[in-house]
């Protein structure tokens, strides 16, 4: 065996086959399914997305309320899960309440077993329904405050910040924070998905693989940034500290949260691109236009001394923060957004299952003896 073929972090190759989602860099065009995912976040709403993921085309009227009508059904979360998530340590972050909460809920399910068509698909409405009502609460349990239940009169997006923030969104917010959960979607192949599909391609149970997509999605080279994008704005406090701050990071080879991917290296993220014409929009509405140009500072100074564009993350920060997202719930929203194509990939990796099982290049000494 040659191992001309490997590629540190499996640049470039082509790791298994996919009838979801492209990225195509070279149109700037995130293809889902078929359909463009700028297009979709401007014209149809997260549920019809999800049912596009989970059901493979984008829903008739009937379909879409029939759809509605089962993930309302499916929302209770067990009392024992919220039991579980009090009863975690101090250090934890809301990933890991979550991590916890979807590896409990795992052995309340009839299921869990079964990995056929049917019950795959069971087992992705629970998910996508009770996700919400779990990534809100991890923050409410966090904080010692009661237990929210969802509101069966709210859309998904809206009851899902309404069960956040304590208040019933306005249709803007409501509308942004909708266009947030589908541009976070699905995403082709990140680190998440893989380690979704990797372990999926044992045989073991959808929520075992969704489990470890949250532990991946939590790091900082992923889903994590946007937190650390929020935090490094408010540190930077105003516009003109910008310019100074992120060269004096740069200098001191810091890697700046938000910027730069795996696939955009040399081409701008179209996700981040609408996400700033969200934040531009929000900012008319409820003001904090220095956020705005801080972020623009922030992109023209990574463009002029790096080359780097922004990725979803960092303008997706900020539209979490005006809408008045505690910023340690960014990335469990983000994941939460992301359930809809994890669990279409590992029913797509259920249906065509290899074993992922890849080779080294050893670097390691032989022919030692104890
Ligand atoms: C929605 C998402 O999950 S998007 C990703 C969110 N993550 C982040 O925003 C974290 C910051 N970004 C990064 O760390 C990287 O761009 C990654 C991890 C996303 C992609 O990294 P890779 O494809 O492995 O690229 P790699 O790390 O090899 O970087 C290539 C070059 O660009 C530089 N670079 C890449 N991103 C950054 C950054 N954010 N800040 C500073 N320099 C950077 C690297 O230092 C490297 O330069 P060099 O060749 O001079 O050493
Ligand atoms: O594609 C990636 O590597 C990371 C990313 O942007 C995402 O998961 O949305």
């Amino acid at each position: 065996m040659t191992d001309e073929t490997y590629k540190p972090g499996l640049e470039g190759i082509i790791a298994t086959e996919t009838a979801l989602s492209y990225l195509d860099v070279d149109h700037e065009q995130i293809v889902i399914r078929g359909y463009d995912l700028i297009e979709l976040a401007n014209t149809v709403d997260y549920i019809k997305v999800a049912h596009l993921l989970m059901e493979g085309h984008l829903p008739t009227s009937s379909e879409y309320d029939a759809f509605v009508r089962t993930l309302n059904e499916r929302q209770t979360v067990p009392d024992q899960i919220f039991s579980i998530m009090k009863s975690l340590g101090p250090q934890q972050h809301l990933m890991d309440s979550l991590r916890t909460a979807l590896s409990a809920l795992a052995t309340f399910d009839s299921s869990l077993g079964r990995l056929d068509a049917q019950s795959t698909a069971e087992q992705s409405l629970t998910l996508l329904a009770r996700m919400p009502v779990i990534v809100a609460n991890s923050y409410h349990i966090k904080n010692h405050e009661a237990i929210v239940q969802p509101r069966a009169d709210l859309g998904y997006a809206a009851n899902f910040l309404a069960m956040i923030t304590g208040s019933v969104p306005t249709p803007d917010e409501a509308q942004a924070f909708d266009q947030l959960l589908t541009v976070y979607s699905e995403h082709e192949m990140p680190n998440s998905t893989f380690t979704a599909i990797v372990i999926a391609s044992t045989l073991s149970d959808m929520y075992g693989a969704l489990v470890g997509a949250v532990a991946s999605l939590k790091g900082t080279l992923h889903g994590g940034a946007n937190e650390a994008v929020m935090h490094m704005l408010l540190e930077m406090k105003t516009p003109d500290q910008v310019a100074p701050q992120l060269l004096a990071k740069l200098a001191r080879k810091e890697r700046i949260m938000g910027f730069g991917h795996r696939v955009y290296m040399k081409k701008p993220d179209p996700r981040a691109m609408l996400m700033k014409e969200s934040l531009k929009r929000l900012v008319a509405i409820k003001g904090h236009q220095d956020l705005y140009d801080m972020c623009v500072i922030g992109e023209e100074v990574m463009q002029r001394e790096k080359g780097l564009y922004p990725n979803l993350d960092y303008y997706a920060a900020p539209v979490y923060y005006l809408l008045g997202v505690p910023i340690e719930l960014y990335t469990p929203i983000f994941f939460a957004a992301r359930t809809a194509g994890l669990v279409a990939h590992v029913r797509e990796q259920y249906e065509h299952n290899r074993l992922f099982r890849p080779r080294v290049r050893y670097t390691g000494p032989r022919g030692l003896h104890p």
